[in-house]
């Protein structure tokens, strides 16, 4: 990357030279609109091509009428025939009707083509996110891209009429330009001085305009942050409760009127320079006139000829203008561009592995996992989460996960459903590297819920369903997970049953409690039907009865299935074959519950301390 010149809010400038080189993003962006629709992309550039055509078209027969008629007025008045004149301007009238008629096609068809390529685009952006590993998700200048990437949808649209309308004006300009050089070349050299102080400004303005906006995407999505954490139905109760929305909405005011202010000048000063350069233009046009004019008063053009060239000037001075106005919002649109296929080139990393033969997932899994020496570090994180940790959990075995807040257990079980590689170590399955496998098909066959599961503002049934999608219409499958998380209590009391929306976002919602919400999400577990099962918490929010009615049947239903536990609660954790216990990210201990308590160890230090707590 070459230096850039700091902004003065020390945001770094885009050069020139960038600018230029995101123009390179054109083709593949006329590509994508060409997948979009050949047929409207080709309906579109032939009614341009046809436009194109008319200005110069209406000029010329303008041209000929005024000469016609000053023939005629030099006629003896019998003699004058009007049926010339009258043709050419039934002509004229055509060229305008189809000229308006040709415009609005043309603008049915971007706005048609642009609505397409704009959902075509949501489309693909969802797909190819959720393509992406989950730890890019977590670094902000992925979110950033991705920010940048949905915020210019739109603008893409306008993009695509840009550039068409460049090449039809250029096309224009050519027809136009002929005219002009056939008379005085010296004119079109006139019309390039007029026009182009006028681009080299706009360009400026726009570089610093791109810039600001460019600059300041994490406040923008600070901003929108605060907007949403100001006023959602998920952040009202703390928000009130704290007195939360001076503090949230002072800081939007600080921030949105920085923003303000800063764009304010900009604005300010584009105006200025804006009205001084359309009077160059305006000085340039004037002298070719005053030049046109002197000719025909010498007699070296006709009137006719007059008012085409007064008319193609100053027509090609708009047209200039805006090509090369048009030129810089374009370079600008393709540093948009830029974020966007950035964002399209992000690749992830946990993937089938195409090098190798796949290896097919065991059915069943014969001897179950092997941690050797894993650790893993975030993203952007200075401390490990985990650190040489060596252990076993074997096939059909139920294993409990037992540390304290900030131990690893959590992480350890995004490492076995492959949402994060090992930073060192490997994790084996059956004695294979878990990377040899399919991380689709692993995560077939794992089950997951975790303990911030999602609270999906979907129908009863569907967020069920979401344990195992493809299954949302079997009715009776779902029914049976309900009963055996015990959500079918929750479901019975809802107005419409599994096809009730819960939660409060969309109207006729109904909200669930905690501990309700918990049973839900359990049910996923159960629609998984996964040959692990991984419960991170998942009782935490239940009643005593309840925990111990869903642990009554955890341990019937996995039977013969492997399965993991996380639990603070030693009554659950008791349940499972071996706890291990974890500290730092670091193994501590293995074992039953009995041989722990045995030891002496931290466990059984961990256990008097909650027992204690009941006493
Ligand atoms: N996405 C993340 N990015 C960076 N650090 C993280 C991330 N998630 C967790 N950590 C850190 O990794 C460590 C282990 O977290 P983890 O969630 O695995 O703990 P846990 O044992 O499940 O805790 P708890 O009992 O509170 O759920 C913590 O220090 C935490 O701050």
């Amino acid at each position: 990357m070459s230096a850039k010149k700091p902004q003065p809010d020390g945001k770094p400038a885009v050069s020139v030279r960038e600018r230029f080189s995101a123009l390179k993003n054109l083709p593949e962006f006329l590509g994508l609109i060409w997948q979009t629709s050949p047929t409207l992309t080709l309906g579109n550039v032939a009614l341009r091509l046809l436009r194109a055509a008319l200005p110069v078209a209406m000029l010329y027969v303008g041209q000929l009428i005024l000469d016609t008629v000053v023939q005629l007025s030099r006629q003896p008045a019998q003699e004058r025939l009007l049926t010339p004149v009258f043709t050419l301007v039934a002509l004229e009238f055509g060229l305008a009707i189809a000229s308006d008629a040709l415009g609005r096609g043309v603008a049915l068809l971007d706005s048609l083509l642009g609505d397409l390529f704009a959902n075509r685009t949501s489309v693909r952006l969802m797909e190819h996110a959720a393509e992406l590993d989950l730890d890019q998700f977590e670094d902000s200048t992925f979110y950033d891209k991705l920010e940048r990437a949905r915020r210019q949808t739109l603008s893409r649209t306008v993009l695509m009429a840009q550039v068409l309308s460049q090449a039809q004006d250029a096309i224009t300009m050519a027809f136009l330009a002929v005219g002009l050089v056939a008379f005085n070349p010296w004119l079109l050299l006139l019309l390039l001085v007029a026009v182009i102080p006028a681009f080299l400004g706009e360009s400026h303005f726009n570089e610093r305009s791109y810039s600001l906006v460019h600059g300041w995407t994490p406040e923008r999505r600070e901003l929108d942050y605060l907007r949403q954490t100001g006023a959602s139905d998920e952040t009202a109760k703390e928000v009130k409760i704290f007195g939360l929305s001076p503090f949230l909405i002072e800081r939007f005011r600080l921030l949105s009127d920085e923003f303000y202010r800063k764009n304010k000048d900009l604005v300010i000063r584009r105006a200025g320079w804006g009205t001084f350069f359309a009077g160059v233009g305006a000085t340039g046009y004037y002298a070719a006139y005053v030049y046109i004019i002197t000719q025909a008063v010498r007699g070296q053009i006709s009137i006719g000829q007059l008012t085409f060239l007064a008319g193609s000037f100053a027509r090609m001075r708009g047209l200039l203008e805006g090509i090369l106005s048009r030129f810089s919002s374009v370079a600008d649109g393709a540093l948009y561009l830029q974020d966007f296929f950035d964002f399209f080139h992000l690749k992830p990393r946990i993937i089938r592995d195409e090098t190798h033969v796949v290896r097919p997932f065991p059915h069943p899994i014969r001897e179950g996992f092997r941690f050797e020496n894993v650790g893993f570090k975030y993203r952007n994180a200075e401390k490990w989460a985990l650190r040489n940790l060596n252990f076993e959990l074997l096939a059909g075995e139920k294993l409990a996960l037992v540390g304290e807040n900030g131990a690893g257990k959590t992480t350890l079980v995004k490492l076995l459903a492959r949402l994060y590689d090992p930073t060192e170590g490997r994790i084996l399955l059956d004695g294979h590297d878990l990377r040899e496998y399919d991380p689709a098909e692993l995560r077939q066959e794992i089950g997951v819920i975790f303990q911030d599961f999602v609270r999906f503002q979907l129908s009863a049934g569907q967020n069920l369903a979401v344990g195992r999608i493809e299954e949302k219409d079997n009715q009776g499958r779902i029914e049976s997970a309900a009963a055996q998380s015990l959500a079918d209590t929750v479901v019975q009391k809802l107005p419409n049953g599994y096809d009730q929306i819960i939660g409060r976002r969309f109207a006729g919602g109904v909200d669930l409690s905690g501990g309700e919400w918990q049973k839900i999400a359990l049910g996923r577990a159960y629609m998984r039907d996964a040959q692990l099962l991984i419960l991170d918490e998942p009782t935490a929010a239940l009643d005593a009865r309840a925990e111990h009615q869903v642990f009554q049947r955890f341990a019937e239903l996995t039977q013969g299935k492997t399965a993991i536990l996380i639990s603070h609660r030693f009554s659950t954790v008791r349940m499972a074959n071996r706890i291990l216990v974890i500290e730092n990210g670091q193994f501590v201990e293995i074992g039953s519950h009995e041989e722990l308590l045995a030891k002496g160890g931290r466990y059984a230090e961990l256990f008097a301390l909650q027992a204690a707590g009941y006493r």
